[in-house]
């Protein structure tokens, strides 16, 4: 119902914003006075978990959207897609291959829409291994540090088999065992510190094991929307010691603390933990990011080793992430959604 209404709403001030366009231009032939142009409407539909629309469509998001002439609309996922709209951009985070097939099809029909993202890059993301691929292939040298992944195997079945696989890999302990499938389930946030190689047959694959590096408790998380990045600082696990390692047995799940919108911006941390990884080098490691995985809306997770200034790991990768946390997002989603507009018609054929 409400989709309806707003789409009438929408053509009728699309026609209101035509007379008055039409009506400037006369005016202004006649007496040779320019007018300001009525601001052009922006349909945005979206199809996001009730979760993540709560979190992401804050009012301050909606008012400011409006002021701006963009007008969000829930699309109904039980109507077929092109029976709605129209619409200039279409955002959403769903699973399953059902809407996959739903919004690929849609895109390959309306061209002029802009469907943030194409669901075949998203699912780069779904997979712990193929989301990390492209960060291996970078050389980031000449950028004031150097980024790459921390050793990880892909164990997918047999976990009586894991004692082995991992000492014949060669990786090194304490180890991260992070399920290969990331489907927006609490399960596949589900992850375990294993301190020693025989806990790890306990689990149930298909999992990532990946060498857990001392980073000092703090994580950066580089939120990209389109060309523009925010970094900001979250607590992370702390160093575990050698001591440590020595001393304790068995794989430990722990909780999500990187997650929490806690951010360690304003703690008093220490400066050789917290100092920001270096602007160029998170401008061009977000920038070929943005171009390989071809996607425009995400995060990335890194981390800094423990001592040294300038080695950094990205552990993780998340498409639409929770972008509400991030300061000021409501004006950089709608600067980046006025910038697709502005683009778009740049490229319109001149008549
Ligand atoms: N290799 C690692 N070395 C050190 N700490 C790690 C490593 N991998 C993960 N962590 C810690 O575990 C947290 C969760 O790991 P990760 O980000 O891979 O999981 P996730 O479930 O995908 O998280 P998110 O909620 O960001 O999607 C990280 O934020 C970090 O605190
Ligand atoms: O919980 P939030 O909304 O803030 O966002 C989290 C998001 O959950 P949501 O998409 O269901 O919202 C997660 O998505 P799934 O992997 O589970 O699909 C993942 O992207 C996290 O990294 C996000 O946290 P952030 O990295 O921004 O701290
Ligand atoms: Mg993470
Ligand atoms: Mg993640």
């Amino acid at each position: 119902m409400r989709l309806n209404g707003e789409i009438c709403q929408k053509e009728e001030e699309d026609k209101r914003v035509s007379e008055l366009n039409n009506k400037a231009e006369s005016l202004h032939s006649m007496i040779g006075v320019e007018f300001p142009q009525p601001k052009q409407k922006m349909i945005v539909g979206y199809a996001l978990t009730s979760k993540k629309k709560k979190s992401f469509l804050q009012p301050k998001l909606e008012v400011l959207a409006r002021d701006k002439g963009i007008i969000f609309v829930a699309i109904d996922i039980d109507r077929p897609l092109s029976d709605q709209g129209p619409f200039d951009v279409v955002l959403h985070k769903l699973l399953g291959k059902e809407w996959c097939d739903v919004i690929e099809e849609y895109r390959q029909n309306h061209p002029e829409v802009t469907v943030l993202d194409p669901p075949h890059a998203i699912e780069r993301l779904h997979n712990r291994q193929s989301m990390l691929q492209d960060v291996e292939d970078l050389n980031l040298s000449e950028y004031h540090g150097k980024v790459g992944v921390p050793r990880q195997m892909v164990i997918t079945r047999d976990p009586l088999s894991i004692p082995e696989e991992v000492t014949k890999a060669g990786l090194k302990l304490p180890l991260v065992a992070k399920p290969l499938l990331v489907d927006g389930s609490a399960k596949s946030h589900e992850l375990f510190l294993a301190y020693d190689q025989y806990s790890l047959s306990e689990l149930e694959p298909p999992l990532v094991l990946q060498e857990f590096v001392n980073h000092g408790g703090v994580l950066f998380k580089i939120y990209i929307v389109g060309e523009t990045i925010k970094v900001l600082r979250r607590f992370s696990l702390p160093n575990v010691c050698k001591h440590e390692l020595e001393k304790v047995v068995g794989a430990y799940p722990f909780p999500r603390v990187s997650s929490a919108s806690a951010s360690a911006d304003d703690a008093d941390l220490d400066p050789t933990i917290a100092e920001l990884p270096p602007q160029p080098l998170l401008e061009r490691l977000a920038r070929e990011l943005h171009h390989r995985l071809g996607l425009q809306l995400f995060n990335i997770d890194m981390i800094r080793e423990h001592g040294a200034r300038d080695v950094f790991y990205v552990i993780d990768i998340n498409y639409f992430p929770g972008y509400g946390k991030m300061p000021d997002y409501e004006h950089i989603f709608t600067d980046f959604l006025l910038s697709l507009m502005q683009s778009k018609f740049n490229k319109r054929p001149v008549t």
